[in-house]
């Protein structure tokens, strides 16, 4: 059967700086070094998690013209990633501090750097044509001109007749942005899969239990799949009013940055192919497990990810 068109991913690519109280980090939990510097930004992670899944996966992001965006790019590219890089000159690589507690918690400050310069005029509109589905992130929403950027990306989508998705990314931008204009903003980009965690789902809604956050979101992104990502608590899909339910897996927490992108990754590098959320949604709650069981959002691959990818059929991955 002839490849899929692929999935492309718009926003960040950044660096994240992982540090955890009394822990030393390194990949492969090696106990060489004090913090960790790995790959990420959602929408990069995004496009990195759907090509571990095996998925034809691209981005398109802005990055400065430095040692860091260099790194960032050939990294991308050794994933299978194809990366459409804007490079910046006169604004560095974006830097995310992460601050991981005991129980795996993180917390972000960030500095997006060249992210927050994406120009409409610089996305190749090419590249989204010749493409099957557009993922964004609320990053890009937050400030012109990488909103307007992400408008022109979406409309480009509609016009060529991708499916788009959308993670909000964060619920202090939401009540930044402000729930009404959020709420405006995202439902004129008609999406086909929304992918919030329950504090996103809580800020976007104003209701507090799951199943209620779920009807709301309903309700305001009638035409999409609903996907909400509950932590321990797993995940629930409601594709057009059938309601899945997905156990988290039972790995302990070690640092749950990343999680959510490697859900939404595996998740539609699966369900794109094969048309179903059941087995897509397995098969994100066993990435995003393996994932909070180590640091950072792009772990390199083990042989643990590898068997689990296998149950899947993915035995021919790298
Ligand atoms: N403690 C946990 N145990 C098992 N699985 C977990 C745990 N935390 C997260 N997960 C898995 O990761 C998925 C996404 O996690 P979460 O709900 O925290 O999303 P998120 O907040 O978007 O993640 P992120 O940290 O990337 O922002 C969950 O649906 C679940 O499958
Ligand atoms: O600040 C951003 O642009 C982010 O996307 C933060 C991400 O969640 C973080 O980099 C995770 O890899």
């Amino acid at each position: 059967m002839a490849d899929p068109k692929p999935l492309v991913a718009l926003g960040d690519l950044t660096w994240d700086v992982l540090a955890k109280p009394n822990t030393l980090l390194l990949p492969g939990g090696d106990t060489t070094g004090r913090v960790l510097l790995m790959g990420g930004g959602s929408a990069a992670n995004v496009a990195v998690w759907a090509a571990r899944v095996g998925f034809p996966s691209s981005f398109i992001g802005e990055v400065g013209r430095d040692r860091f965006g260099e790194f960032a790019v050939q990294e991308l590219a050794a994933e299978g990633v194809e990366p459409h890089i804007i490079w910046n000159s006169s604004n560095p690589t974006g830097v995310i501090l992460v601050l991981i507690d005991a129980a795996g918690q993180r917390s972000m400050l960030t500095s997006q750097g060249a992210d927050f310069d994406l120009r409409p005029e610089e996305v190749p509109v090419e590249v989204i044509q010749q493409a099957g589905h557009l993922h964004v992130t609320a990053w890009s929403l937050f400030t012109d001109p990488p909103r307007q950027a992400a408008f022109k990306a979406v409309h480009v989508a509609r016009d060529a007749g991708l499916t788009i998705s959308f993670d909000p990314a964060s619920f202090q931008m939401i009540r930044e942005i402000g729930r009404e204009e959020f709420r405006r903003m995202t439902r004129d980009l008609s999406l086909d899969f929304v992918f919030p965690n329950l504090d996103e789902g809580q800020a976007l809604t104003g209701a507090k239990e799951p199943r209620d956050v779920l009807e709301v979101l309903q309700k305001l992104y009638p035409e999409a799949m609903i996907l909400l990502k509950l932590a321990a608590d797993g995940a629930l899909i409601l594709d057009r009013g059938n309601l899945i339910e997905l156990q988290a897996t039972r790995d302990q927490p070690i640092d749950a940055t990343g999680a959510g992108d490697s859900f939404g990754g595996a998740f539609l590098g699966h369900y794109l192919r094969s048309k179903d959320a059941l087995a897509a949604g397995q098969l994100a709650v066993q990435v995003a497990g393996w994932v909070i069981g180590r640091f950072g959002a792009r772990p390199p691959m083990d042989a643990e990810i590898r068997q689990r990818l296998e149950r899947f059929g993915y035995a021919q991955l790298k």
